[in-house]
């Protein structure tokens, strides 16, 4: 049966997201991966390297020129900002499903992804062809697409509750919107940097990115798809904390007199697989998701205040509902398969 299986190829599968990806399509059993890229371990047995993997895959790293992505049906690629942009055009040409893990083709306006990401893109012409894909609410898109642009992790965090509340028109319009975000080091990527070492990230917390992160144009396109005036009303502080993985947003909202924050969250998630709307008094914590495609989600009137002010909480595993999880899910929608093919993994406890 394996001859009818789609063929994948992972650009960049010794980092983090790579190595997830190979996690999660390990018990996909409609896909097979066919090449796995990576420079510095070209020609290095996947079980050499990945012990986790031993028995599992028989792959060899190799280089990206040298992989034949071009006989491959889906192409990810789970490589630093400004690769893909670059290298999937040639494989788009000829037809090949990509789905990009990193930030090239997120932002539609060329000016504002130069400005952050402080580089030239390469292929702009594939910017206004990609589909952003937040799962949730692109799966029609999702389903026509050639090109994904997978979102990134705060993204995915902020944008899934503030969808809902923005559907249903929850939002007073003098609300400004403050998030407050927290994620694990492994949301800087396998590179070496020096705060992501355990000596500078481990019993420390602090804020960065205050002046301006990447993902905030990435949240108000998000916010402006809705409510372009809201969008303009949006701040956003992430943080690192000391955890492997694992994401928390508290955000901030006043809505419309009379709403209830959590009634919107619930009745705009019933149906969904992979957000879970948890009840009043609830308090969704990270390891609640780890290692699973979920988003956990609640919602509390704030105490003691006239408006109606409410406190949105939200957790995701960066590395799967905000990344590989995500492009997976993206990938069985595009496929046309269920979408939780081989994403039912339970978060990994304690
Ligand atoms: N970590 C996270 O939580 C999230 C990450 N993302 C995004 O996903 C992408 C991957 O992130 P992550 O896995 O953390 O990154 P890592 O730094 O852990 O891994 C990067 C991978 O890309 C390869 N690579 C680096 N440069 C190139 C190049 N020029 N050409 C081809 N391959 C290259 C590396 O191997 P080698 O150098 O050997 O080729 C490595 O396998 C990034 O764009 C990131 O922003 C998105 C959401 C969440
Ligand atoms: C802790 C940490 O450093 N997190 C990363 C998360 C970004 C990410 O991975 O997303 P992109 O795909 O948009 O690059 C950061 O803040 O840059």
């Amino acid at each position: 049966m394996s001859e009818t299986k789609t063929k994948v190829g992972i650009v960049g599968a010794t980092g983090y997201t790579g190595v997830e990806l190979l996690r999660l399509l390990a018990h996909h059993p409609q896909v097979s991966v066919a090449a796995i890229t990576s420079r510095q371990e070209a020609g290095k047995h996947i079980a050499d390297y990945f012990p986790s993997l031993r028995g599992v895959y028989d792959l060899t790293f190799q280089a990206p020129d040298d992989a034949q992505l071009d006989q491959c049906d889906v192409v990810f690629f789970a490589t630093p900002n400004g690769v893909a942009m670059k290298e999937a055009p040639a494989l788009l040409a000829q037809g090949i499903k990509v789905i990009d893990l990193s930030a090239d083709y997120r932002i539609d306006d060329i000016t504002t992804w130069q400005h952050y990401y402080k580089m030239e893109h390469a292929s702009e012409e594939w910017v206004a062809k990609a589909v952003y894909g937040l799962s949730e609410w692109k799966h029609a898109d999702i389903a026509q697409a050639q090109l994904i642009a997978n979102p990134g992790c705060y993204p995915t965090c902020v944008g899934l509750p503030l969808l809902a509340l923005l559907q249903a028109n929850a939002l007073n319009s003098s609300s400004h919107i403050i998030a407050d975000c927290k994620s694990g080091v492994s949301g800087a990527g396998r590179k070496a940097e020096i705060g992501t070492l355990f000596s500078e990230a481990g019993d420390n917390f602090k804020a960065y990115g205050v002046s301006g992160h990447r993902h905030l144009p990435e949240i108000r396109q998000t916010i402006a798809a809705f409510n372009p005036d809201i969008a303009k009303k949006f701040t956003f502080v992430p943080h690192l904390t000391p955890l492997i993985r694992g994401m928390h947003a508290t955000i901030y909202v006043e809505l419309n007199e009379g709403i209830d924050a959590l009634q919107v969250l619930q009745e705009a998630y019933q149906d969904s697989l992979f957000v879970d709307v948890m009840p009043n008094g609830s308090l969704p914590e990270t390891r609640s998701v780890r290692g699973a495609n979920i988003c956990r989600i609640t919602a509390y009137r704030a105490p003691e205040t006239e408006n109606n002010q409410w406190i949105i909480l939200s957790v995701i595993d960066n590395l799967v509902k905000g990344a590989a999880g995500q492009a997976v899910q993206n990938m069985n929608i595009m496929l046309g398969l269920p979408e939780n093919t081989a994403l039912n993994c339970m978060p990994l406890l304690p």
